[in-house]
């Protein structure tokens, strides 16, 4: 609830979510780009668009589209109208993911209390998994990760032409270790510093990495099993499994 002793905003509050769908999806194999491809019928995107309206914090949102098809994409999210209060705006994407993230930041309106960056490719994240990244970036955590323990051992090694067996090198403690998802949150004047400061390619997968680099603290909540990324062409089999497991048992459209 807002101070009545303080003074009237001029500007409203409200979070916004950059989703970056501008990749190939090279990995999935040959045809639409990923976030286009559909699940139960629905654009992966229009999946991906709803998890983030779905909560009631957001009320922007910033769709990267692939850069030879933003015409395309604002159309097919037409089709899919959202409840009024969340506004949508569409932004030709970049090469990398690093560069699509930074062309949907320079979209973003003045006086967002938070940012969430969510992949496309990551279509069926639970809302609560969206409010619990917002809650602690409003509790004052600059950057905030959703992410989860491993369930394989991981190797490091010694990289080899394709084909070559490649040596370990390595063994880390994987009880100190963490798969990373989105939605990413963020302090907005934080990520907007590490996207103009951090050179692409110097090795950062995802937006917290850039946040990482300059020093500022990264916190992890607990993330969600059904926030996987649709990566190979399985996860399109267990994406259409949960999909079809929420229709049946609550009403997901
Ligand atoms: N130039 C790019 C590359 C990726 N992404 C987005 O970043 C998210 C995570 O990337 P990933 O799953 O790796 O998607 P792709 O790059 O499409 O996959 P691949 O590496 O298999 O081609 C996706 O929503 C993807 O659309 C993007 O907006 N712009
Ligand atoms: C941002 C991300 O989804 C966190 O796990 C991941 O780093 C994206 O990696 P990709 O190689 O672009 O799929």
């Amino acid at each position: 609830m807002s101070d009545p002793s303080s003074p009237a905003r001029t500007t409203p509050v409200c979070t916004a979510a950059v989703i970056p769908a501008a990749g190939r999806g090279v990995r999935l194999g040959p045809g639409t780009p990923k976030a286009l491809r559909t699940l139960g019928g629905t654009p992966m995107l229009v999946h991906a668009v709803r998890a983030m309206a779905a909560s009631r914090a957001v009320s922007h949102i910033v769709v990267v589209a692939p850069p030879d098809g933003p015409e395309e994409v604002r159309r097919l999210l037409d089709a899919h109208p959202l409840a009024d209060r969340t506004e949508l705006v569409v932004v030709p994407g970049g090469a990398t993911r690093q560069e699509s993230v930074r062309l949907g930041l320079a979209a973003l309106p003045d006086g967002i209390d938070v940012v969430l960056v969510h992949d496309a490719a990551r279509p069926l994240v639970p809302v609560d998994t969206v409010d619990a990244v917002i809650a602690a970036v409003r509790a004052g955590a600059p950057a905030v990760v959703p992410a989860l323990p491993l369930a394989d051992t991981v190797k490091q090694v010694e990289p080899q032409p394709q084909g070559t067996p490649e040596p370990v090198v390595g063994t880390p403690e994987r009880a100190l270790l963490r798969a990373v998802q989105t939605p990413q949150g963020f302090d907005p004047a934080t990520l907007l510093k590490a996207h103009d400061t951090v050179v692409e390619g110097e090795g950062a997968t995802d937006d917290a990495g850039l946040v990482e680099r300059l020093g500022v603290p990264v916190v992890l909540v607990p993330g969600h099993e059904e926030a996987f990324k649709v990566t190979r062409p399985l996860d399109l089999v267990l994406a259409e499994a949960v999909l079809a497991r929420r229709r049946a048992t609550d009403g997901y459209v």
